[in-house]
């Protein structure tokens, strides 16, 4: 609700000089919105000092009299004490008067309201500040106590728009963020939020009192203790009211919480460390997420992230060894098998991005206990083929088509319907590619027009195995169908037009599951068991991608990537750099749990431009955003075809790529599969300019690198989802020698 200027009430009466009647009114008068005040306190003391700190105009020792000729009446009471007020003034307010509250419950106020005034009243606005402190009364009374903080009305039926208008203005008027939900709504997410920790914080606080073996403990009470029960000093009298007043909705809660909490005792009784992990890492999930909200930073909707933009200013070489964060892939699959697993997973290296810990967060969502992440290591205790359970509501899978792709085929065989979401860039992506093939199967799968998401997956459909032509080079559907394979009667079979990511059937077989590769053909059979193992993650080379173009692109670099996963599936880059004529080694090279690994050194190179063979397009499908910088530096032109799986990326990164280029003064343009860039070559530079990364944390990457060449600063807009794949991209480019700092914006 939007806020407007030029408000004005010329009386109000306030009934409750306490806290939050009086900020109200103090705040009201500071912004010169209000005329006269007249105030009622059951305390004298109260009246007298709310008038010497010019709170009120004048007060009275009778209720009814302060009200006479109010426009707006403001009732801070005690719930149990709204209906003797009421009582007491109904035969003086006038004909206008609107009235409202500011209880914490709503049920019980209407109630009153409709006894006294008889049902139907309209000019009862009922209102809740979600506002508060520790301190109270007059003295308390801060005019800046609403600022951005939320205050819900809830308007009934028959309440007077004008009367409801004049209160939420008042609100607003005081920089407040008005909010409107049912009363019952409001009672019971109260009771949830509210009056539920209150209740335990006093019976903590009881029940250690009153044990007298423990008489020492407020000696010792500090941390949790403290923290836990600091509600535990705030008004009796009102908290009474409140548990009173909202029994039935605090009751239904209280109950669930007892039922949680017999759960638990019954865990710690039997000493069953995994269910009590289950708990507690479920809870600290949820906290965290909840921190992130109030700090506006939360990936969710429809809360919107504060957007971010990077300011690169022209840069110089690249130095160092480092490593760059965990594989994506590697870091889904390595939660998605790990909890399908019998037994104990430990992974190490795992990318603390916001997609994986999507990934992780909806396993967590179905019943499974997983430890961590704490520096890349996750402890995943695996529930086995059959052990998922029905998740609490829709899977959230953010910015990340692999976790709803990949996610798409495990739940088409679980016993229970799901439904999965995603923020605004995958709610445009294709789905239809794993619908189909699973339909085939005989899934039931739904999803929003044209095949975007939402994805619903009926439960409990028998899957039956299948040859499947896949139609286009995708690890993410190839790994769908082998994953729903699992669960499908007899043997499921792919060909794929070309290889791609191979990730899913090594990390299969390491777990133990016998996959069947011949040439183009990966074939499974259901029936069998995934056991427990170790994952050790790599580095990931499309976040190395980065490093690898920058490197290459400016003077004087010499950079040792450490410890990057170069399966032969995704090594395009580093073919197609070197055609290119960059200048990379391959050091140490190992083999990590079924994994090849390298340290890659990289150092600067006259890049030329190439036509780049199609074959390596699966191969480098994620680090063309990258590569079309490389190609802007090289000498000549540069061709890319047979890429148009570019195009249905987080953005269309053909079109994002070749604008950014155009901006920034290069020869670019798109074709329907690809792209032509005309290189500046020698000691070309690009120009200044700002860019659209359209939420797509490879675009926003790419153009940070293009820094290292550039002549101006660089703005690129709408960064936030580079923590999607690439956790610390800022601190370690700027580390390794890019020039980069960060702008917030609301
Ligand atoms: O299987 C995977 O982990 C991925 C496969 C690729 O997608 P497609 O299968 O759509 O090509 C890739 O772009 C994505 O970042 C990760
Ligand atoms: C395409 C990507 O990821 P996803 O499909 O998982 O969103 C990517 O990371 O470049």
């Amino acid at each position: 609700m939007s806020k407007e200027s030029s408000f004005f009430i010329p009386r109000i009466a306030v009934i409750g000089l306490g806290l939050i009647g009086c900020s109200w009114v103090k705040a009201l008068r500071s912004r010169g919105c209000v005329g006269q005040v007249s105030g009622f306190d059951r305390n004298l003391d109260s009246m007298q000092e709310a008038l010497a700190l010019g709170i009120v105009d004048h007060w009275s020792e009778q209720v009814a009299e302060v009200v006479v000729d109010a426009d707006l009446v403001i009732i801070s009471v005690p719930i149990l004490a709204i209906r003797p007020v009421l009582e007491s003034i109904a035969a003086s307010i006038g004909p206008r008067t609107v009235l409202t509250d500011v209880g914490s419950v709503k049920g019980a106020v209407a109630e009153a309201v409709d006894d006294v005034f008889g049902a139907g009243f309209n000019r009862f606005v009922l209102g809740h500040p979600i506002a508060g402190s520790e301190r109270s009364g007059v003295s308390a009374a801060d005019e800046n106590l609403y600022c951005r903080h939320k205050v819900i009305v809830t308007p009934q039926e028959h309440t007077d728009p004008a009367a409801l208008r004049m209160v939420i203005r008042a609100w607003q008027a005081v920089d407040a963020d008005v909010e409107s939900m049912t009363v019952a709504h409001h009672d019971q997410v109260l009771a949830a939020t509210s009056h539920l920790p209150h209740l335990l914080a006093y019976s903590l606080v009881d029940t250690l009192a009153n044990n007298h073996e423990n008489k020492e403990i407020f000696n010792y009470a500090a941390g949790g203790f403290r923290d836990f029960t600091r509600i535990a000093a705030s008004s009796p009298e009102m908290w009474r009211d409140i548990f009173s007043a909202n029994r039935e909705h605090l009751l239904a809660t209280l109950d669930l919480f007892n039922k949680d909490l017999q759960y638990l005792r019954a865990a710690i009784a039997g000493n069953d460390t995994t269910t009590m992990m289950g708990v507690l890492t479920r809870a600290k999930a949820a906290r965290d997420h909840f921190t992130k909200i109030l700090a506006r930073r939360a990936f969710v909707e429809p809360m919107k992230t504060s957007s971010i933009a990077y300011l690169a200013a022209p840069g110089q070489a690249l130095t160092g060894t480092f490593r760059v964060p965990g594989d994506k892939s590697i870091s889904h699959r390595s939660i998605m098998l790990g909890s399908l697993a019998n037994g104990v997973t430990e992974v190490s290296g795992f990318l603390e991005g916001e997609d994986s810990l999507a990934t992780l967060q909806a396993f967590r969502d179905m019943g499974v206990v997983i430890e961590g992440p704490h520096r890349g290591r996750v402890t995943i205790h695996g529930v086995g083929l059959r052990g998922l359970q029905a998740p609490p509501n829709a899977l959230y899978l953010g910015n990340s088509g692999t976790s709803m792709r990949l996610l798409a085929g495990l739940m088409a065989g679980q016993a229970f319907d799901v439904e999965m979401t995603g923020d605004e860039s995958l709610s445009k992506r294709p789905m239809g590619r794993v619908a189909d093939p699973l339909r085939l199967m005989g899934a039931v799968v739904e999803t929003a027009e044209a095949g975007r998401p939402p994805l619903h997956v009926k439960g409990g459909s028998a899957l039956k195995g299948i040859h499947y032509d896949l139609p286009m080079a995708s690890a993410q559907v190839k790994s769908c169908v082998l994953l729903a394979g699992l669960y499908a009667d007899g043997e499921t079979s792919i060909t794929e037009p070309a290889p791609t990511r191979d990730h899913t059937e090594r990390m299969l077989r390491g777990f133990g599951y016998d996959v069947q590769v011949e040439g183009n053909k990966v074939t499974l059979k259901s029936g069998g068991e995934l056991t427990a193992t170790s994952i050790d993650v790599p580095a990931d080379i499309s976040s190395a991608a980065f490093f690898m173009v920058g490197a290459s692109i400016a003077p004087g670099s010499d950079i040792t990537l450490q410890h990057v996963g170069i399966n032969p599936t995704r090594v395009g880059v580093i073919n197609i750099l070197r055609a290119m004529g960059g200048n990379i080694e391959l050091l140490n090279e190992r083999e990590v749990g079924g994994e090849p690994v390298a340290d890659i050194r990289i150092r600067s190179a006259q890049l030329k431009g190439i036509r780049i063979p199609e074959d390596q397009v699966p191969l480098a499908i994620d680090e063309f955003p990258a590569l079309f910088i490389a190609a802007a530096c090289a000498e000549g032109e540069t061709v890319l075809t047979g890429a148009e799986e570019l195009r249905v990326k987080e953005s269309d990164r053909i079109q994002s790529m070749v604008d950014g280029l155009n901006i920034l003064g290069v020869k670019a343009e798109g074709t329907h599969d690809g792209a032509i860039i005309q290189g500046f070559g020698g000691n070309g530079a690009f120009g200044g300019g700002e860019i659209e990364s359209h939420g797509d944390h490879r675009i926003a990457m790419s153009f940070a690198m293009a820094s290292l060449r550039g002549s101006a600063q660089i703005r690129i807009l709408d960064c936030a989802n580079v923590a999607t794949s690439f956790p610390g991209f800022v601190e370690l480019a700027s580390g390794a020698g890019l020039q980069l700092s960060v702008q917030e914006e609301a």
